[in-house]
């Protein structure tokens, strides 16, 4: 077991104009579960690859552990990658295919069939270790992938969207078998995904980057309840919270027939680069019916109700938002809002109606750096 660190780690793309990783900056514990997550082409594999020394680094430094690994060759760092392919070989069975790596470092037989029989027992494996991988489901190959990295006994795991040839059922339930193994054996593990849901879920820690560059590190929870800036807040959750560039008026922000009351200290952070706007965020489940003298309605002419069972999502369209497209154009869609509800007060479509924010419902964002002002 290890830490990892990335020091101002970069790697640039011979002829591209721009780092496809930029000067990261990253610490993981030992034993911990970090997931590195983000949009297509964010620099997430490449983050990874550089990790496991199958991409160069242009400049700064990797560590595992206390060594520095920047200039090691993949072999000798320690580490077992599970890809997303799985990268499985059809030719070998099961347990063949998870000795591989010890077969081809020396590793006596004895020893061999005693990890493999342990993985696979870990892994519900044991009926299936004579079996090619063409006999197999999709779950269990991926369970084959996996046991060919813990046989291992790696300091560190790499993992690059291990579950996306999963149908959704079996990803979900891959998902929590992944985690909760994890954390059994306590190895170090960076886990590759732009499923914003799989980092919330299984990352004690999530690090969301986008072109190139660390936005954020943090637990879920933090990442959830205060975005360090306007891009983490529309990437995680979902539904997506609402966001939108809204007016100051005094120590209110309005959008069409909508205004909330400013907090003071995201007052205290405006500055004349803003133009008089701030970017204004709330999740759906932030929202509740508005309560006669609340100091923050947004009032919503609903589009279409979507009945979930346990809950109800307006999707609608802030009253009076015309006014803003028409001033300041519809780009960002900030006039489309959706509204979680109780299923039991599902209203018609094309009827108004009114909710507030809850309590530090609101999120604010600055206008000219999306940075967080506060909540
Ligand atoms: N071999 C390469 N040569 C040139 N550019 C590359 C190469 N590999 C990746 N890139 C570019 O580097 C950037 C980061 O790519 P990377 O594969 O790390 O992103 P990603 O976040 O893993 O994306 P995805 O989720 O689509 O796999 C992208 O702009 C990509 O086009």
């Amino acid at each position: 077991m290890a830490t990892v660190t990335f020091s101002k780690a970069t790697r640039q793309y011979p002829g591209n104009d721009k780092p496809a990783v930029d000067a990261l900056d990253l610490s993981i514990e030992d034993g911990e579960f970090l997931v590195l997550v983000g949009p297509s082409g964010c620099g997430k594999s490449t983050s990874l690859r550089m990790l496991a020394g199958l991409e160069e680094v242009d400049a700064g430094r990797i560590y595992i552990g206390d060594k520095d690994v920047t200039d090691v060759t993949p072999k000798d760092r320690d580490i077992a990658m599970v890809f997303q392919n799985y990268a499985l070989y059809p030719h070998m069975t099961v347990a063949q295919n998870m000795g591989f790596a010890l077969k081809i470092a020396g590793t006596p037989k004895e020893e061999i069939a005693k990890r493999v029989q342990e993985a696979a027992e870990i892994l519900d494996l044991v009926d299936y270790l004579e079996r090619k991988p063409k006999a197999l489901s999709g779950g269990q190959r991926q369970r084959v992938a996996m046991g060919r990295a813990i046989v291992r006994q790696p300091q560190v795991f790499l993992m690059d969207e291990p579950l996306s040839n999963l149908d959704a059922k079996l990803r979900v339930q891959t998902r929590t078998q992944i985690a909760s193994l994890q954390r059994r054996l306590g190895i170090t593990t960076v886990y590759v995904t732009h499923d914003q849901t799989e980092a919330l879920t299984m990352g004690d820690r999530i690090a969301v980057l986008k072109d190139g560059l660390l936005q954020q590190v943090g637990t879920p929870r933090d990442m959830y309840d205060t975005p360090a800036n306007r891009f983490v807040a529309g990437f995680i959750g979902s539904p997506a919270m609402n966001i939108g560039s809204w007016t100051i008026q005094g120590r209110r922000a309005t959008f069409g027939d909508a205004s909330v009351a400013l907090p003071d200290s995201v007052l205290a952070g405006i500055t004349p680069d803003d133009d008089g706007r701030v970017i204004v965020g709330f999740r759906p489940e932030n929202l509740e019916p508005a309560t006669e003298g609340s100091t923050s309605t947004i009032p919503v002419k609903v589009t279409l109700v979507e009945e979930l069972g346990s809950d109800a999502y307006i999707y609608g369209k802030i009253v009076g938002s015309e006014r803003e497209v028409e001033k300041f154009g519809s780009g960002d869609g900030s006039d489309q809002v959706v509204v979680r509800i109780p299923p039991n007060a599902v209203p018609a479509p094309d009827s108004v109606v009114t909710v507030q924010l809850k309590d530090h419902g609101g999120h604010f964002f600055s206008h000219s750096t999306g940075n967080a002002l506060g909540r």
